[in-house]
């Protein structure tokens, strides 16, 4: 790989004049990793400086309280602002001097934070599971990743939610209340078994098949509902998977541990209050959201639901009038779930070294808004990243005005089986190259099929599958750009579309095949794309024009129809040529166009 390619692979974003951008350059001859990242400002001009490097460190703000391991991971690399109960518009304030945000649910990471970053905030680490307290299209639209720490309080929250289901089954908190105010109401706390009973768990994922797991332990007869959870996991506990409705109508417990999405919003609502059966009781340790609030005081008045023990809010904290909470038949906990010792250490170093391998430059294994890629997958791509991002930027370049790119497709001629061939992020960066020399924004691998959406830029991909051994992820990759006109003619295919095709040789990208021509030259530097008709001493002018200037020649290929017949040069060149060179090249009497690339 040559040293002197580099690729943006995740955070970058481009700022208003005055406003900083941070783009972390990876040194294509290190792996995805630590090794050869700096992180760079780039100026509106394009001119790019070190701000800061491995010495200057990125600053991360923790805007809720977060366990002291994650913490001193992040003191290892970041300087560390520990600043608790912001306001909104504090925190809009200080977010613009962040490179990180680490909350937990108490924190709204709206649009508004996003936008006040000025395209410094690369990363929010949301130290938990549920994400719906961050704007994540927004996010999204911000090239912002957002991680989250998805495993470490799975047990916690599982726990919690049996020790609502037990304590509500035998009024222990309403019973204790009692007791404290010296009353001895054995005849009135008379509670219900568990055993035998039927548990309708809401959402099979990791909270979800825990307390199932543990319920079973306790004699219940456990059914579930999860339109996504696979079936043979729930069978290898001994669930079974039912419909939302069975679901409903069977169960004496219901137990809620589905994410809160529109889909999920309110779901227990008058309707499915009305489908339970009489005397139901219900435990939320997920989100307040999912229930109608309103409508389960309603149930709970009318005797449908009996108890419900609940950990999660719609308003958190609720208002202390809120008649759910002061109902008599309802057991509430201040979102405790996630809240033992072990999870909270669990999660802040989780998310910790989530946040800290986004800020160098690593692809997130939590990642909630791009692609997760797995390193090995990671380290097999990268050099075809770099083909990838370079195909794309020599291919728009050969279009005349560049702007009216709407229809491109890419494809990918590989070996490998269509399921062991994750495209995502090839088609991330040959996005990249196709939007950011025609325009002000930054691509990367959060933002990059949004930004092509809003730009009505459609990417098709196809792959052909090739005989022989799979040992390469792909063996070549060709980007066509459909309806456009070219400022270099050749560059247009027999099919009528702009084609460049490239393929990876001894782990240095090269261009391959430039319209219907074959040429071979490396991807580094620049390019000068000639055509002509065949014919001797070529070479030799247009060297010649070059080295009069001391502009190093790195590659040269000549691809033609037949000898004597038309041709393309191709020309990798180390120094940017200057336009006196470059017009003398285009006078040169045989070449009948030529074209500058900048890779
Ligand atoms: N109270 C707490 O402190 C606490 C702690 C941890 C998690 N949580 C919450 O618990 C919930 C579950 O967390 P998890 O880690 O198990 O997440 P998860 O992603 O592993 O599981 C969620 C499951 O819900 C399923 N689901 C999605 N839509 C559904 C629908 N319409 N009907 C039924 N199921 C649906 C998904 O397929 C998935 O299997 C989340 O809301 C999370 O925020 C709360
Ligand atoms: O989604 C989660 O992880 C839980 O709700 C925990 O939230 P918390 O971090 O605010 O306790």
């Amino acid at each position: 790989m040559a040293a002197s390619a580099s690729s943006t692979i995740l955070f970058s974003s481009k700022s208003s004049r005055d406003s900083i951008s941070w783009k972390t350059q990876l040194a294509s001859t290190s792996a995805f990793g630590i090794s050869g990242v700096s992180l760079r400002r780039r100026s509106s001009s394009h001119r790019q400086f070190v701000v800061f490097s491995m010495d200057a460190k990125p600053t991360v703000l923790v805007a809720e309280k977060l366990g002291e391991a994650g913490l001193n991971l992040l003191k290892e690399f970041a300087n560390v602002d520990c600043s608790y109960n912001l306001s909104p518009e504090e925190l809009c304030t200080k977010i613009s001097l962040c490179d990180a945000l680490i909350v937990r649910s108490g924190t709204k990471v709206s649009r508004e934070i996003f936008e006040s970053s000025g395209g410094r905030l690369k990363v929010v680490g949301r130290a938990g599971v549920g994400i719906d307290n961050v704007d994540l299209a927004a996010a999204t639209e911000h090239g912002c990743l957002v991680v989250n720490a998805p495993t470490a309080n799975t047990v916690a929250a599982a726990e919690h939610g049996i020790a609502l289901l037990t304590a509500m089954a035998r009024n222990i908190a309403q019973a204790d209340a009692s007791v404290k105010a010296g009353k001895w109401l054995r005849n009135k706390y008379v509670g219900v078994s568990l055993v035998g009973k039927t548990l309708a768990v809401m959402g099979f994922g990791k909270v979800g098949s825990e307390v199932a797991r543990r319920a079973k332990g306790l004699g219940m007869h456990v059914i579930a509902h999860d339109p996504y959870a696979p079936a043979d996991r729930a069978r290898a506990i001994g669930v079974e998977l039912v419909s939302f409705d069975e679901a409903l109508t069977s169960a004496d417990f219901i137990s809620l541990h589905m994410p809160l999405t529109p889909a999920t919003k309110k779901i227990l609502n008058d309707e499915t209050f009305a489908k339970m059966k009489k005397g139901v009781r219900i435990v939320n340790v997920a989100r307040g959201g999912v229930i109608d609030e309103e409508a389960l005081v309603r149930a709970l008045d009318a005797g449908i639901v009996a108890q419900a023990a609940l950990d999660v809010f719609t308003v958190e904290p609720p208002p202390k009038d809120s008649k759910l909470i002061q109902h008599e038949n309802v057991t509430a906990t201040p979102h405790l779930g996630a809240s033992t010792m072990e999870a909270q250490e669990g999660v802040a170093i989780e998310v910790a070294e989530a946040v800290v391998g986004a800020l160098k430059g690593e692809l997130s294994a939590t990642a909630v808004n791009a692609p997760m890629v797995p390193a090995e997958v990671l380290s097999e791509l990268k050099p075809y990243v770099v083909l990838a991002e370079k195909l794309g930027r020599l291919a728009v370049q050969l279009v005349a005005g560049g702007s009216g790119v709407k229809s491109v497709k890419v494809t990918y001629g590989s070996a490998r089986a269509p399921d062991d061939l994750d495209t995502r992020l090839l088609r991330a960066m040959i996005t990249k190259g196709l939007i950011e020399p025609i325009s002000s924004v930054f691509i990367n691998l959060v933002n990059a099929d949004f930004t092509a959406k809003q730009r009505g830029l459609r990417i098709a991909e196809e792959r052909i599958l090739l005989d022989g051994s799979p040992e390469s992820p792909v063996e070549f990759i060709q980007v066509q750009i459909a309806n456009v006109e070219s400022k270099f003619a050749s560059a247009i295919s027999d099919s009528g579309e702009i084609r460049v095709e490239g393929r990876v040789k001894d782990g240095v990208p090269h261009l391959t095949k430039v319209g219907s021509f074959e040429v071979d030259v490396s991807l580094e530097g620049s390019i000068i794309l000639c055509s002509q008709v065949d014919q001797p001493g070529m070479i030799g002018k247009v060297g010649s024009v070059l080295g009069e200037e001391n502009v190093n020649v790195s590659f040269m290929s000549v691809g033609r129809i037949a000898p004597r017949k038309q041709a393309v040069m191709a020309i990798g060149v180390d120094e940017q040529p200057s336009k006196e060179s470059l017009k003398r090249i285009g006078e040169i009497p045989a070449i009948q166009e030529f074209v500058y690339l900048k890779l």
